[in-house]
């Protein structure tokens, strides 16, 4: 292992070692904001599902208000504007980029794909909840996310990484929170071809988007000249980033929820749930509030360190949600028993690998670093 020995540091380490320690805590912040996100969602969703009184709905009722969950997903990014213009605005520059396409088109075009893909996995994914096999693919979306950094982000895996994603896949095959979602007498294997379409198209949009918005912040949105055009990433980014792709995907939702005819639906469902009209609201604003927690995390993730590492620390809350669904809910045959406990170690050792990988990354920069000062002290 590389050691750092570097001399009393000089005014580039001091300013690095500041810039370490910024990033580390908006590393565990943003950490913090998806386990956080993951958690809520979690238990909102399976309490809007107990309310819900879907087992006196036919089975093909059982399967609809995906389009609602869905917009829910997306459609409480107006919060984030006010904190957008309260964190502070880089200094911009005059336009560096010299590139075919203006930057603006570059910026909308980047917008307008990640919001079709946001919708479409938000939409897919509300849905593929209600099938039994999705327990199987979550492990399926990380292997995916992993092939998709190497290709597209180039990402250089190493043995910690890769011990990493062995560890996260044990855990999430193992343990997947409790779900009042699914269907009563499910039929879902009869759906055959469409079942497997249903399960695969979401985990394909979540880890494309994923690896499309870690290229977008470093290839499109750092070049921009409000950014400074300088390749620096500021956490503004990941608000704007949000803003825009959630206002896209909320909108294509809203088309699929009135072109359905879903939105005809949302009145009986309000009467249905058996706490009443203020609960069926206060649980769907709450769902949305918990989303924008979990999205802006994620992106946090994937602006500070890469789209596989926000992929694995939201498969590694897993355990946890698992955790608190059991601790909340009184589901049959619910527990946190010997599985689920191995479940919950894997995840710890899978985040210790990763932030191990980290640590001894950005000891290396540091060394880097010093070994440059010295360098250009003695010429
Ligand atoms: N496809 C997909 N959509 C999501 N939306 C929130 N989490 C996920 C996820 O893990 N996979």
């Amino acid at each position: 292992m590389e050691e750092f020995q570097g001399p009393e540091p000089g005014r580039h380490n001091t300013s690095e070692i500041r810039s370490q320690r910024k990033w580390w805590i908006s590393v565990f912040f943003c950490g913090f904001l998806v386990l956080t996100g993951d958690s809520l969602v979690m238990l909102l969703l399976n309490f809007y599902y107990v309310q819900n009184n879907r087992s006196e709905n036919d089975q093909y009722q059982q399967y609809r208000g995906t389009w609602t969950q869905a917009l829910i997903q997306n459609v409480a990014f107006p919060i984030l504007i006010p904190l957008f213009f309260i964190l502070p605005k880089p200094e911009t520059v005059s336009d560096q980029t010299n590139t075919r396409h203006p930057p603006f088109l570059r910026v909308l075009l980047l917008y307008l794909s990640l919001g079709v893909l946001v919708s479409v996995y938000s939409k897919l994914y509300a849905l593929a909840r209600l099938y039994v096999g999705w327990g199987i693919l979550v492990p399926a979306q990380l292997i995916l996310t992993s092939l998709f950094s190497a290709f597209i982000n180039r990402l250089k895996f190493n043995r910690w990484i890769i011990i990493s994603i062995i560890f996260t896949l044990a855990a999430d095959f193992f343990c997947a929170p409790a779900f009042s979602g699914t269907p009563t007498e499910d039929e879902s294997y009869t759906y055959g071809i469409k079942a497997w379409l249903i399960l695969i198209f979401p985990t394909l949009a979540f880890s494309l988007s994923l690896s499309l918005t870690q290229l977008g912040f470093e290839r499109v949105l750092a070049k921009t000249k409000r950014y400074g055009g300088s390749n620096k990433k500021v956490f503004r980014m990941v608000l704007e980033m949000q803003i825009f792709v959630s206002f896209v995907a909320t909108l294509i939702c809203l088309v699929g929820l009135f072109v359905s005819g879903e939105f005809k639906e949302l009145k009986g469902e309000s009467e249905r749930f058996k706490k009443g009209r203020t609960y069926y609201s206060l649980s769907l604003v709450g769902l949305a509030l918990s989303w924008q927690v979990w999205a802006v995390g994620l992106l946090g993730l994937v602006l500070s360190v890469s789209g596989l590492f926000a992929d694995v620390v939201h498969m590694c809350a897993s355990p946890v949600v698992a955790l608190l669904v059991v601790l909340a809910f009184d589901f049959k045959d619910d527990d946190f028993g010997w599985q689920r406990r191995g479940a919950l170690l894997g995840s710890v050792l899978a985040l210790a690998c990763y932030f191990y990988y980290l640590h001894k990354t950005k000891k290396k920069e540091m060394a880097e670093l010093n070994k440059r000062d010295n360098n250009s002290e003695e010429a």
